[in-house]
């Protein structure tokens, strides 16, 4: 049967947070596939740069809810599609206050305007934090959820808000887990740009660079083959395209439901600094020092489901992430 989405040519969609990292790829994603935009960011961590000129943007906070309805009403989309937040996980043990409420107060701002607005389709950008230090690796969706840090926590308060509104109002949505989002788009116009940049791979790279003398290995004595933390890293434009798909199966009737989005591969601390030396031809100096606080050993998705009920399949292998995300890193003038 040919999705609702493809027949009717283009969705109206409105995106939170779409002058960030993950959000503008996804917005170059929308627009490379004819799809109408409308981008509400306050820039509190995002660049006006990264969204397309053809998109409508609107400069607002989630926290100042008549403005965010108002908006909301003028665009009148058929979908929203929430990555607004803040999400250093540090950050947000040392202030909780700042992340409850940007994050929960926030996103119930969104979500009830969402929902009197008698708007159906939600997708949120939630993230495997949720899982803490799980049981069973590869995760999948059935891992008790049990957060360790005031980051997570915002997001699994916001999945479980998520749930209740669909009862009482019938919002629909679905919850990303992603795992280690990572790379940039292929066309090198947008990359990863945090400030400060707390991640591995763009980390590992500015020492590639000489922006940074080395780069620091939080520990060596976890139980992994090399002793370093396994992640799950996923190209960012496989996310992109995890959304859209996400959308169509709302949009063609599928259930709420909460899917990971990863590649079900690991890579080591010390392999991405090896790979990264590999692709780039450049010396990269680290040093092991203790383990970060909160650091689980390993996190690799199971996404079983994400192939099953999106027909996802992550395109993009690690060295593809290091490669684009190289690209662009060697374009930026910082
Ligand atoms: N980066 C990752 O590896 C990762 C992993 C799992 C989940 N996530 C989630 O994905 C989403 C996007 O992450 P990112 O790395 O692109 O972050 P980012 O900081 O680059 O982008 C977040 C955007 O939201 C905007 N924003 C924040 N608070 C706002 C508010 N109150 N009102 C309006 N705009 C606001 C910021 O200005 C920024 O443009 C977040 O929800 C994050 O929790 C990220
Ligand atoms: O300078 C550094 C930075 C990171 N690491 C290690 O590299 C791995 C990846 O760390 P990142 O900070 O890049 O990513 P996290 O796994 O901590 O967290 C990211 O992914 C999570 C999901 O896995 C959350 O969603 C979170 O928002 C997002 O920042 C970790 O083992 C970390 O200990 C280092 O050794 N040195």
């Amino acid at each position: 049967m040919k999705s609702k989405i493809l027949a009717e040519g283009y969705l109206k969609i409105l995106v939170t947070g779409g002058a960030g990292y993950i959000g503008s790829h996804f917005v170059h994603y929308l627009v490379e596939n004819k799809h109408q935009v409308c981008v509400i960011d306050n820039l509190s961590r995002g660049h006006i740069e990264s969204i397309p000129s053809n998109v409508v943007f609107k400069k607002i906070d989630l926290l100042e809810f008549q403005n965010l309805k108002s908006a909301i009403a003028d665009f009148s989309p058929q979908a929203v599609v929430h990555f607004a937040a803040f999400a250093y996980v540090g950050e947000s043990v040392e202030k909780p206050e700042l992340y409850y409420q940007n994050n929960v107060v926030g996103s119930y701002n969104l979500i009830r305007a969402v929902a009197e607005l008698g708007i159906k389709n939600f997708v949120f950008s939630s993230t495997c934090s949720i899982y803490g230090n799980p049981n069973n690796i590869p995760i999948s969706e059935d891992e008790l959820s049990n957060p360790i840090n005031p980051y997570a926590n915002t997001k699994l308060i916001i999945e479980i808000l998520l749930r209740d509104f669909e009862k009482a109002f019938g919002l629909k949505n679905i919850c990303l887990r992603y795992f280690n989002a990572a790379g940039a788009n292929p066309n090198g116009l947008i990359g990863e740009s945090h400030f400060p940049e707390p991640h591995l791979i763009p980390l590992v790279l500015f020492t590639a660079q000489k922006k940074r003398e080395k780069i620091l290995v939080f520990g060596n004595d976890y139980e992994t083959q090399d002793g370093t933390c396994i992640r799950d890293y996923i190209h960012v434009n496989d996310l992109a395209d995890a959304h859209l798909k996400a959308l169509q199966y709302l949009i063609d009737g599928g259930n709420s439901t909460i899917i990971n989005l990863g590649t079900g591969f690991g890579n080591s601390v010390l392999e991405i600094i090896e790979k990264a030396k590999k692709i780039t031809g450049k010396e990269i100096p680290f040093e092991i020092v203790g383990r970060r606080e909160g650091d689980p050993a390993i996190l690799v998705a199971d996404n079983k489901k994400a192939k099953e009920i999106l027909n996802w399949n992550p395109k993009f292998g690690i060295d593809e992430i290091i490669k684009t995300a190289w690209n662009w890193h060697q374009n930026q003038k910082y």
